[in-house]
């Protein structure tokens, strides 16, 4: 079980959230990213727990994010060492978040983080967003990690409510998945072949996807 802290301009609070380990929906019927991409009506949550595979394009226009959600500061820690894996923030330095990668939308990052990442049992992802004048009600997130198209663990995280104009910080706690040693060794030669879809939705219709790429470095020391 893992848990996200939330404080926000107007409230604070400390919530637990149902940070599912589905390994692949397997009772629902598969979709595709391409089914998806032609529905009519808004893109739910139990329409991306259906997806087998990870994305190559986006399921949203930018502009689909009418709440005006912005993501300003990001970091990421090993929980038990508190250790500092990543971090962005906008108008630091050169750090405008992922915009590098991604110049026109800024929704893709690639990390690279040492192989011992895979020893972790937890990690916190720290996420501070500003929201525009219309109130957030139900703002989720679902998040898809794959290795070549093969689902390692989806996440479920659930902010709640946001109200408007604020600036919000929340802290989802990452239950590691064990991973055995074939399954490392090919994450490590194989970089960026593992890959997330974070899928953010709110009153359960989808309004922005993230996307992230993950290589891992054999340890120096080793
Ligand atoms: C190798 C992947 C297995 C699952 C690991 C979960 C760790 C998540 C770290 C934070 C991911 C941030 C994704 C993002 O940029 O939105």
């Amino acid at each position: 079980m893992a848990s996200t802290l939330i404080s926000s301009k107007s409230n604070s609070k400390k919530s637990s959230t149902n940070n599912t380990a589905t390994s692949d929906n397997s009772n629902e019927t598969p979709i595709t990213e391409e089914e998806l991409k032609k529905k009519e009506t808004p893109i739910t949550i139990n329409d991306v727990l259906r997806l087998r595979k990870a994305t190559n394009g986006y399921l949203t226009d930018t502009d689909d994010n009418v709440y005006k959600i912005d993501f300003v500061h990001f970091r990421i820690r090993d929980m038990k060492t508190n250790k500092i894996l990543f971090e962005v923030e906008r108008g630091s330095d050169d750090n405008e978040l992922n915009e590098e990668v991604d110049p026109s939308a800024g929704r893709f990052v690639q990390y690279h983080f040492p192989s011992s990442f895979f020893k972790l049992k937890q990690i916190g992802a720290l996420v501070d967003f500003t929201v525009g004048d219309r109130e957030v009600k139900s703002f989720r997130m679902i998040e898809r990690h794959y290795f070549r198209d093969q689902l390692i663990k989806s996440f479920d995280f659930d902010f709640g409510f946001c109200p408007p104009n604020t600036r919000n910080s929340i802290e989802h706690i990452y239950d590691m998945p064990e991973f055995d040693s074939k399954q490392t060794k090919e994450m490590i030669e194989f970089p960026n072949e593992t890959k997330s879809d974070s899928f953010y939705f709110v009153d359960n219709q989808l309004i922005m996807h993230k996307k992230a790429t993950y290589a891992f470095d054999l340890d120096r020391s080793h």
